[in-house]
């Protein structure tokens, strides 16, 4: 029957659960890499076209000792505990020999979705590890996914092209993103930062990413930061030129909070970019905030290899991102994400 079906087209292979005998991969010769685990037994002897595979559970498992009491639900406990292994990448064989452990312990319970073990309760041979070597020999890694919040299409747009840019320093996370509009306290840019993510996490119950830019004036010892957005609601672009006249000080840096936290309940990271400029009257395009005002500093241009002299809303975004607040500190989030990945999961699936 197998082998009638991999006759019929099955690509890979054909698994036949046995029982308490543990289960049969049928492939066609020539089609995998050779065996090596202590728990199978290739046969050809039978079948010049195919090749035979007896599979059974790893040996000294802790539920081994208990009396089977109930094989209902056993073959979907094997196909499910099959699909996660393969997903991380573990290879085929040791996959279907650890879901052949996975089916005994359901069968050592009464029931069938109740007979299941939870991952946390796995015997450590049977645990999903971060790591698992895949069919190619090659590590694979766990994925986690991070929720960006935010209710600004635009900081979503650089922060999506940041990304994409991004792609040769890959870091086992994708993004995606929910647009809410989460209130901010008041208090120090670091401040609201922290309790916005925590917040966040707690709405989404997952692991979010939030941020927060402020525009702070040197003339007026940091103000209107975190506020900026109020005041350029309240008074325009001209309005925020007008607040620095009678001081001959126009300088202003932005700065970006990214907030990180892999969980309601848990730890919130910060990370801070800034850039250095100053406000001038506008110029370039009204599509986001205050750009038009903002025009870097020399230096900031030349660490971008860009046009000095223009406003945030005269460049093109890929030149804004090679020197814009965002982008610093979103390069410092991404490091903190590539060194700190294992844990990071860890936190995640506590
Ligand atoms: O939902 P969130 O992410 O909080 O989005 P927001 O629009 O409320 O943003 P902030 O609370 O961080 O407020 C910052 C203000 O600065 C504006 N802004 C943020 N980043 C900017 C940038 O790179 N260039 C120009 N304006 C920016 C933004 O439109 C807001 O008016
Ligand atoms: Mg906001």
């Amino acid at each position: 029957m197998a082998r009638a079906l991999l006759e019929k087209g099955v690509r890979t292979a054909v698994i036949v659960t046995l029982g308490e005998r543990g289960a049969m991969i049928v492939r066609r010769k020539g089609d995998d890499e050779t065996v090596e685990q202590s728990t199978t037994d290739v046969n050809d002897d039978d079948d010049s076209n195919h090749e035979t595979i007896m599979i059974s559970e790893p040996a000294d498992l802790p539920h081994q000792a208990l009396p089977v009491v109930d094989a209902v639900g056993a073959g979907d406990a094997f196909c499910g505990a099959l699909a996660a292994y393969l997903s991380r990448g573990v290879k085929l064989e040791q996959a279907s020999s650890m879901a052949c452990g996975v089916a005994s312990m359901s069968v050592r319970k009464r029931g069938a979705q109740e007979s299941y073990p939870l991952a946390q309760d796995l015997p450590e041979c049977l645990q999903l590890d971060n790591k698992q070597q895949s069919s190619d020999g090659e590590e694979s890694e766990r994925r986690g996914t991070i929720t960006f919040v935010t209710g600004n299409k635009n900081k979503l747009l650089e922060v999506q092209r940041l990304i994409s840019s991004d792609q040769g320093k890959s870091v086992p996370f994708d993004l995606t993103n929910a647009k809410l509009d989460l209130p901010e306290l008041q208090g120090s840019p670091e401040e609201i930062a922290r309790e916005k993510c925590k917040t966040a996490a707690n709405l989404l119950q997952s692991a979010v990413m939030t941020e927060d830019t402020s525009l702070c004036f040197h003339a007026l010892n940091g103000l209107p930061g975190a506020y900026i957005k109020w005041f350029l609601d309240g008074l325009g672009h001209d309005g925020l030129n007008k607040m620095l006249q009678g001081f001959d000080d126009n300088r202003a840096y932005a700065q970006t909070i990214i907030a990180f936290s892999p969980g309601p309940g848990k730890e919130v990271h910060l990370f801070d970019g800034r850039t250095e400029g100053r406000i001038v009257p506008p110029r370039g395009s009204l599509d986001f905030g205050w750009d038009p005002i903002f025009e870097p500093l020399e230096e900031e241009c030349e660490s971008g290899d860009i046009d000095k002299g223009n406003t945030y809303a005269e460049m093109t975004k890929d030149d804004k991102n090679k020197i814009s607040h965002r982008s610093k500190s979103f390069e410092k989030f991404r490091h903190f994400l590539a060194t700190s990945s294992g844990e990071i999961l860890k936190g995640m699936n506590a």
